[in-house]
């Protein structure tokens, strides 16, 4: 018999405006659904994890598998307060489930196996999950000049002197994008052992479908990645290593499973749909939704809009493909993967993907799969371009009173190494005339 896990995904009151393809999607299922969840099949439902738009649930319980779920208003708000206490409360003062939706997506649970009972005696299942957002740097010809950075310096660790100035992060992140998507063995072991040191909302890692590492809420700041006993004890189900480092082959486990899969080498292919940078697109934009275009209006004033006419006379279908890939981008530099290991043992039958861990000398199943592929909507474009403007800005600023920090250091070190050396030169002469007046 198969037992499928599933979680569900309950949208929440779109008080942001966020996200209402979820509930379009299901009711097309409103007919032939029979069964509807009341407040008593709240018990069978458990919090997995949320994002900005949506609160997942993993079904506990051992009813047949469904494709779409109708629900009462009771179970949705029984399934509220149930897991309210595990909430982050700044998740819960920003939004609240939707009493009025009559339907939830149920997908599969990709933090576990399916379970087929009798096949597997030891279904133990360690899952990671990484957020590894955009892996690559713009060339795009339409990034001004005083954004060069840009060029040079990932994304990521710009944005990450931002949230720490705007107190969401308390300190910075290690991980460097550039270093998973590098295709090298070793800067993607990198990449994980800074993502383990540093994980912020882009690492967390489940036992058995339950958090084991890393912070519940999605934010980028989660306050406990403390090793408790129970991860260590549970990886020990799955690494075999008589020396007690069962952490570090495990992130050589994530590392070379991901440098074997490619899966990244592909996710890159997609976010590099994003060929002109949002200093480019933003300009499709508003044409496509026939707005004067901002951006130029503000160049105006400096001569530089006369850069961006080729975009603006483009066909309408070419700006229309510019904004498109651009959100198809922003999509894959923002969604998760998750991957699912499990010791291979003797069976020989398992039709998942392999990988072989060296150093521990062991087999692992493993199944991979993108999470939060919602596409990102065409009205953020604006955001996303004040946002990028943003975080460079803020960047360059910083960099300039670092360096103007750094050269009033060097002044200070000159005036007190000029004073230093004329108290030396003082001290010699005093020494010399001391001398002077012993040997007389
Ligand atoms: O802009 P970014 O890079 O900060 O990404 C946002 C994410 O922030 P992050 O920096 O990864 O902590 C942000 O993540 P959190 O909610 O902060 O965990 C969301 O994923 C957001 O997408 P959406 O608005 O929910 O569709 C993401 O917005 P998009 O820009 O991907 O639309
Ligand atoms: N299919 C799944 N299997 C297991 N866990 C999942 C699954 N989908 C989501 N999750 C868990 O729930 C969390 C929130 O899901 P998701 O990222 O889809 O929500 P969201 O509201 O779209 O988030 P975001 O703020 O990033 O847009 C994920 O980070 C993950 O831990
Ligand atoms: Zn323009």
């Amino acid at each position: 018999m198969h037992l499928y896990w599933t979680v569900l995904l309950i949208n929440y009151n779109p008080v942001h405006g966020i996200c209402i393809h979820v509930v379009k999607s299901i009711l097309l299922a409103y007919k032939w659904m029979a069964a509807v969840l009341g407040a008593k099949d709240a018990v069978e439902w458990i919090y997995r994890g949320e994002g900005a738009a949506n609160l997942v649930l993993a079904y506990c319980g051992s009813a047949p598998k469904f494709i779409h779920v109708l629900v009462s208003r009771e179970f949705l708000e029984a399934v509220e307060k149930k897991v309210l206490g595990q909430r982050p409360s700044w998740r819960v003062d920003a939004a609240k489930v939707n009493p009025l939706c009559d339907s939830v997506l149920l997908i599969a649970d990709h933090s576990k196996f399916p379970h087929v009972s009798g096949i597997f005696k030891e279904d133990f299942c360690v899952s990671v999950e990484i957020k590894p957002k955009g892996g690559f740097l713009p060339v795009s010809e339409f990034i001004a000049e005083e954004n060069a950075v840009k060029k040079k310096i990932i994304r990521f660790k710009m944005h990450q002197l931002l949230k720490l100035h705007q107190g969401k992060i308390r300190k910075i992140s290690k991980y460097d994008p550039l270093d998973m998507f590098s295709g090298s063995k070793d800067r993607v072991q990198k990449a994980i052992k800074s993502l383990f040191l540093t994980p912020q909302n882009n690492f967390r890692v489940f036992l058995n479908g339950s958090l084991a590492f890393g912070g519940m809420d999605g934010s980028a700041d989660s306050a406990s990645y403390t090793l408790d006993q129970a991860f260590l004890d549970g990886l020990k189900h799955i690494i075999v290593a008589k020396d007690g480092m069962h952490i570090k082959y495990f992130l050589e486990l994530i590392a070379e499973t991901i440098f074997k899969s490619g899966l990244l080498d592909r996710l890159l292919e997609v976010q590099k749909l994003d060929a002109i940078d949002i200093e480019g697109a933003i300009h499709a934009y508003y044409d496509i939704v026939s707005q004067p275009c901002m951006v130029c209006r503000e160049k105006d004033g400096n001569k530089l809009s006369g850069r961006y006419s080729s975009l603006h006379s483009m066909p309408r279908d070419e700006k229309l493909k510019i904004v498109r890939d651009y959100l198809i981008s922003s999509t894959a530099k923002d969604l998760s993967l998750m991957i699912s290991f499990r010791s291979r043992g003797n069976n020989l039958e398992s039709p998942y993907k392999v990988v072989f861990l060296e150093s521990t000398k062991q087999t692992f199943d493993y199944k991979a799969s993108f999470i939060d592929l919602d596409m990102k909507p065409l009205k953020k474009m604006e955001y996303y371009y004040k946002l990028d403007q943003q975080i460079v800005s803020f960047y360059v600023k910083m960099v300039k009173d670092k360096e103007a920090i750094d050269n009033e250091r060097e002044d200070e070190i000159r005036c007190l190494e000029d004073k230093d050396l004329s108290a030396f030169l003082r001290l010699q002469r005093n020494d010399v005339s001391t001398l002077s007046h012993t040997s007389n």
